[in-house]
């Protein structure tokens, strides 16, 4: 009996990833230093990744590479399928000491990558209100920098970096410098605004919790030269109450899991 051949329009196409960010053959030389190595990683559109290491292994280095603040020795990186020579519109990078101008308002801050851009002060501002609302700022347009606790002043430069549109947000340990309960409290505030908002958000932490809290996917790197050690794609439920989500099995086995690779890395 004669194999009945699938026809060409039945076959089956498979789908291509929608990556965002493609970082391909990432190395990274400081003079003589290597701070990463053939580093490979995509990153797809509307995941929360979070890049995860013992202490210098290169996780700001390689934010930096895919802002476009720093040039790779070797290999590159691609946004949108475009390789990256600098910064671009499409992705913002949240500092983390967040670099506000402490001479201008709140407003001003979070309006001034449109400022930049040359959009009519009325026109910013709009813009810059409604984003100040999202992160919990209303009524805060005209306060200064220093009026503000360390948690707001984080939130002025996560609304700055929603203004300007970015698809890929960057963020460098945007909990690092706040209190455990302002940390908690912008942890929810970014997983419900990656509900709402489709962008991809890019950040380097130091707390194994905090990463399989937030992620979808998190980048795990050798100690120096950094490479890629894994990939871990958190299972946890997301449906619960912040305490039930952190009391779940699933959740604690995954710290534990990557506790256990990262420990190896740590003298
Ligand atoms: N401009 C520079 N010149 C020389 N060496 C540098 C420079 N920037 C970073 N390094 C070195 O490169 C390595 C990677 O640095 P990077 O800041 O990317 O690591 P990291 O993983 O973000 O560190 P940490 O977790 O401590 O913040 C470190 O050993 C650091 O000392």
């Amino acid at each position: 009996m004669q194999a009945v051949l699938p026809r060409a329009w039945e076959t089956p196409v498979p789908a291509k990833p929608d990556n965002i960010v493609e970082v391909r053959g990432l190395s990274k030389f400081y003079g003589s230093f290597e701070a990463l190595k053939e580093i490979d990683l995509d990153f797809p559109r509307g995941e929360l990744i979070s890049l995860l290491g013992p202490s210098g292994c290169g996780k700001t280095t390689l934010l930096k590479m895919i802002a476009g603040l720093l040039q790779p020795t070797a290999g590159q990186v691609l946004v949108k399928g475009k390789p990256v020579t600098g910064p671009g519109p499409e992705r913002a990078f949240v500092f983390q000491d967040f670099a506000l101008m402490p001479w201008a308002t709140v407003i001003r801050n979070v309006a001034f990558g449109l400022e930049l851009r040359g959009m009519p002060k009325a026109q910013r501002h709009e813009i810059a209100r409604r984003y100040i609302a999202e992160v919990g700022l209303a009524g805060f347009e005209e306060r200064y920098p220093h009026e503000l606790s360390g948690g707001m002043r984080q939130r002025v430069g996560l609304a700055r970096a929603l203004a300007v549109d970015a698809d890929v947000l960057l963020m460098d340990e945007p909990f690092s410098a706040v209190d455990e309960q302002t940390r908690r409290k912008f942890q929810e505030d970014l997983l419900s605004l990656r509900r709402v908002q489709r962008k991809t958000f890019i950040f380097v932490t130091h707390s194994i919790e905090e990463a399989v809290y937030v992620s979808d996917r998190i980048v795990l790197l050798s100690r120096r030269p950094g490479r890629v050690s894994r990939i871990i794609e958190p299972d946890i439920p997301r449906d619960g109450t912040p305490d039930e989500i952190r009391r779940d099995r699933r959740y604690l086995d995954t710290i534990e899991d990557i506790w256990d690779g990262l420990k190896r890395f740590v003298d």
